[in-house]
């Protein structure tokens, strides 16, 4: 018999939670996975929900030109708690996917606060950057798994891919001396991925989270005009860190994380890697380097990761695995 014909589980009912440029993204990803399907999608302004499926085309579509899902005939509900009523009405969902902004920076664990209140048992994975956001859902551990939740937190890119990168790369060590993530982002306007820009602009000198947040769309664009789209960042505060520092491979002060982001056009600016810097038993200093093809994108090296990581994260609930883990102490399952 083939592999094939033993995989007989049902797909799991995958929910996106924001619908933006990530969000949007992830919806496009699920189209070709057979072990997934999309059946729920919350915005700011509304949510669908089909138990059949919902046609991502048409989600999209609809949210591009009238800026919410929830004017989708039939199965789209227009609400101000969107995420809220969704959790309340969409049933059965296995997994969600949180393509949110994390703004302000406790926002997505106040969401996950929302799924623990609301008795809902499952999957929940984030793509969150900041070290202190991780260390606010890392803080309810007790809680998720009280409630029977597996939350996967830090599984974008990066953090998510290159923090897994690291934490494999670490094997050959008998000791780290450092982790040092540079990223280069292309994206052909801001507006596809507001959040992520923001949110990057939080991290030059000079801004905040919340300075960052209250910027009007004139402001961003009067910043980038400076810079002609580009941004550069350096030490960042990112959950990379705090990831592989619980995960016993480094000390988060020896964890590295800056790139550049052009923001007008979608050429990467640099190709994204991790090295890692150690020594092996035989008392050699060496570095591993893992480069990301410059022909993948953004969108494509959080998403995967974020469906690997909720596959991941569905294993460990059926065996009764509670809590929250990190992109550093499990490997992602490929999603067919
Ligand atoms: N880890 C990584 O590698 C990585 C990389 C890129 C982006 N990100 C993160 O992904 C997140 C999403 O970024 P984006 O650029 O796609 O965002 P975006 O601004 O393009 O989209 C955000 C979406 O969330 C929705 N939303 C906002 N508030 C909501 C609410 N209260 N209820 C329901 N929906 C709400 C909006 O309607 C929109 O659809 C950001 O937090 C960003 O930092 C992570």
């Amino acid at each position: 018999m083939s592999i094939e014909n033993l995989n007989i589980a049902p797909a799991l009912r995958v929910g996106v939670l924001g619908f933006g440029g990530l969000g949007q993204a992830a919806a496009k990803v699920l189209a070709g996975k057979r072990e997934m399907t999309l059946v729920a999608v919350a915005d700011q302004k509304g949510y669908a929900y089909a138990a059949e499926g919902l046609n991502f085309k048409d989600c999209i579509a609809i949210y591009q030109s009238q800026g919410s899902v929830g004017y989708l005939e039939s199965v789209g509900t227009l609400t101000n708690n969107s995420i809220q009523d969704l959790i309340d009405t969409a049933q059965p969902v296995d997994g969600y996917f949180l393509a949110l902004p994390n703004l302000p920076n406790d926002f997505i664990p106040s969401v996950a606060r929302q799924f623990i209140q609301s008795g809902w048992r499952g999957v929940l994975v984030d793509a969150i950057k900041r070290t202190s956001a991780v260390e606010q859902l890392i803080a309810m551990k007790d809680e998720l798994q009280a409630a029977g939740i597996t939350y996967m937190t830090g599984c974008g890119a990066t953090p998510g891919l290159l923090t897994a990168a690291a934490a494999l790369a670490a094997q050959s060590y008998a000791e780290i001396h450092k982790v040092e993530i540079t990223f280069g982002v292309g994206i052909a306007n801001w507006e596809a991925y507001r959040a992520t820009v923001r949110e990057d602009i939080g991290h030059i000198p000079g801004y905040t989270v919340e300075t960052a947040r209250a910027m009007t769309d004139a402001e961003v664009e009067a910043l980038l005009d400076k810079t002609n789209g580009v941004l550069t960042l350096e030490n960042m505060e990112h959950a990379d860190d705090v990831m592989l520092e619980l995960a016993g491979i480094v000390e988060r002060d020896r964890v590295t994380v800056g790139g550049v982001v052009d923001t007008r056009n979608p050429k990467k600016p640099l190709s994204t890697n991790v090295k890692v810097t150690g020594r092996t038993f035989e008392g050699k200093i060496s570095t591993h380097t893992f480069t990301l093809g410059d022909e993948t994108s953004m969108a494509a090296n959080v998403c995967g990761p974020a469906f690997g990581y909720l596959k991941a994260g569905m294993q460990l609930h059926k065996r009764g695995i509670y809590g929250i883990f990190t992109a550093a102490e499990i490997m992602p399952q490929f999603v067919k």
